[in-house]
């Protein structure tokens, strides 16, 4: 199943017939997939080059580097470097990967934890102003998706206007193709927690997501350029929507391109992922417009409850 790429000019520049098929469009895939391709979202493709250039940049440092900004062993603050096996996604398979988390710049309650700025100049400053430009994209996304729900255009901005994101620099190393075959993922199957997720990817490949209706088959969604974005429907918005739009299913394998080879090495694979989240203080309980049935699916606790309870089975 290939997933085409959604350009938002349409949205942004378009006129009101493209608009309206950009949004129904965005809004199919996300019911029927949980997941769509799209581009041109307002963040500028050298800038997405530029990111992946800072991520392999940021996993060349030594490790004892690296660990100058080192994620705390346990969940909170959820910042910083995790090294190989410190983040468990799955309790059975461990996942070959080390990862970078920020989130914004004046957050009291998680701080970001920055290695020295003369380990590696103008990565701070850079990875600060992509978490801009992805807070910008992550609005007209919503405002895009709201319009295919019929609902006001501007429905999500309040529900995020504190930018409690997160931004995610993650490094897969080159593998033993066995090992990947066996007992390893890049990424064990897992859903994302937040509202919605753009994820940036180089062109290795291994990045599949799970069909909605036939549990245990994935397919794969490669970027042939980095600046196809993968964006995935997370909880939260499943929530919201009592389940109308789709959580995705989601993992790292083996790129489709060697899933017949029985032998050698998985080259290494970068990815940047920008977790768009709900404030923390919303609720994150069903809307009434999504209970057709009258059937609340979705409790009433605060994104903050959820997204500790889930990060707490990981660190
Ligand atoms: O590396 C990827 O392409 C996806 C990573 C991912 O799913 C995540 O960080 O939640
Ligand atoms: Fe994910």
């Amino acid at each position: 199943m290939e997933l085409p790429s959604l350009d938002f000019t349409l949205f942004t520049n378009g006129t009101p017939s493209q608009q309206k098929y950009l949004c129904d469009t965005l809004l199919a895939y996300c019911k029927n997939h949980g997941v769509a391709k799209i581009t041109n979202c307002g963040i500028p493709n050298s800038a997405i080059d530029e990111l992946l250039n800072w991520n392999r940049h940021f996993f060349q440092l030594p490790y004892d580097v690296k660990m100058k900004a080192p994620h705390p062993a346990t969940p909170n603050p959820h910042r910083g470097y995790s090294g190989l096996g410190q983040e468990r996604v799955s309790s059975v398979t461990f996942d070959a990967k080390e990862s970078f988390d920020q989130g914004p710049t004046d957050d009291s309650l998680q701080p970001n934890i920055w290695i020295p700025e003369e380990d590696l100049p103008g990565f701070r400053t850079f990875m600060e102003g992509f978490f801009n430009l992805c807070c910008d994209a992550q609005l007209l996304i919503l405002r895009a998706l709201a319009v295919g729900l019929n609902m006001p255009e501007y429905t999500f901005d309040k529900l995020h206007s504190r930018h409690e994101f997160e931004l995610r620099l993650t490094h897969y190393p080159a593998i033993d193709i066995k090992k990947l075959q066996t007992d390893t993922n890049r990424i064990s199957e897992h859903h994302d927690w937040g509202t919605i997720t753009l994820v940036f990817q180089d062109s290795t490949g291994g990045l599949e997501f799970e069909q909605k209706d036939r549990p245990g088959v994935f397919h794969a969604v490669e970027s042939v350029k980095p600046m196809e974005i993968v964006l995935n429907v997370g909880d939260c918005l499943h929530r919201w929507t009592n389940g109308t739009l789709h959580s995705v299913n989601h993992r790292v394998r083996i790129p489709r391109s060697l899933s017949t080879q029985q032998q050698g090495l998985v080259p290494d694979r970068h990815s940047v992922s920008f977790f768009c989240k709900p404030n923390r203080d919303e609720s994150v309980a069903s809307w009434k417009v999504f209970q057709s049935d009258a059937l609340v699916r979705y409790e009433d606790i605060t994104s903050y409850e959820y997204n500790q309870r889930l990060l707490k089975t990981t660190y």
